[in-house]
């Protein structure tokens, strides 16, 4: 079974444009996971855009299921996660003005660097994950970082099935192969949506997690508003 865990970002977003409660990221959170959600995950960055620090700490109470906090390991980050202790952290390579997360780790690169902050996690009874593109080289490298899990940075697959093309999912199938020959876990995120999520979870041996956000958050716009137009009209005659 692949579980599923929903992003909360851009309610965080909705919220912080107009400075009060609106919607209220606590109350969302609960009722995700009243409708079966099965995890919540927020990513935290630097500026707090979107997901503020103290979301993280008042989400801790609230969040019943599996609590994922993504976010490039600064130590600020890793203290949050520390003070937090969710169950699994994943960590991004993010630069702190990306506007979203773009890349995967090169896990060779910074093997050691991953190596300490990921047995520092560990030793606090956190669960990791690392961000990865679907490069085999860089799987075998995730594996000596002695991260339980990675996820697969889904980005490219999502851009290229929504262009119609379908061989998009052949890395992906290939990293998840090695992934499991490693008892590496796997996760996956970035773009996932409606239209592509069955392709994809059918496809890929393994598959424990997804976190999607964005389009779910979109999708729920789009499904709601016919409904919330109407109870409008209905008010107004
Ligand atoms: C790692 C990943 O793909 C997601 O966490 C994504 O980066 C969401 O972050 P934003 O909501 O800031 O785009
Ligand atoms: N880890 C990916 C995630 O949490 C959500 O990404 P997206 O669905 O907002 O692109």
């Amino acid at each position: 079974m692949t579980k599923l865990s929903v992003n909360i970002n851009k309610i965080a977003t909705l919220r912080n444009a107009r400075g009060g409660n609106v919607p209220d990221l606590l109350q969302v959170a609960k009722d995700i996971e009243r409708f079966g959600g099965q995890g919540i995950t927020i990513h935290p960055r630097p500026d707090e855009r979107h997901i503020r620090y103290q979301d993280a700490r008042d989400l801790k109470s609230i969040v019943t299921t599996e609590f994922n906090i993504e976010g490039n390991p600064e130590r600020k980050f890793i203290d949050l996660v520390l003070e937090v202790k969710p169950t699994q952290v994943t960590l991004v390579p993010d630069a702190d003005d990306a506007i979203t997360s773009n890349a995967g780790w090169n896990t060779i690169k910074h093997q050691d660097y991953l190596k300490e902050i990921i047995q520092e996690f560990q030793r606090n009874g956190i669960r990791t994950s690392i961000f990865v593109d679907p490069v085999l080289e860089m799987i075998e490298g995730a594996k000596k970082t002695g991260t339980e899990r990675i996820e697969l940075y889904t980005e490219a697959f999502a851009h290229e099935y929504s262009l119609g093309n379908r061989t998009g999912i052949n890395p992906y199938i290939e990293s998840a192969k090695l992934a499991n020959e490693l008892d590496l876990g796997i996760n996956a995120g970035h773009d996932l949506s409606l239209d592509n999520i069955q392709f994809f979870q059918q496809n890929i041996p393994g598959l424990l997690e997804v976190s999607i956000g964005h389009a779910l958050i979109s999708e729920s716009l789009y499904l709601g508003l016919e409904n919330v137009v109407n109870m409008y009209l209905n008010k107004l005659k």
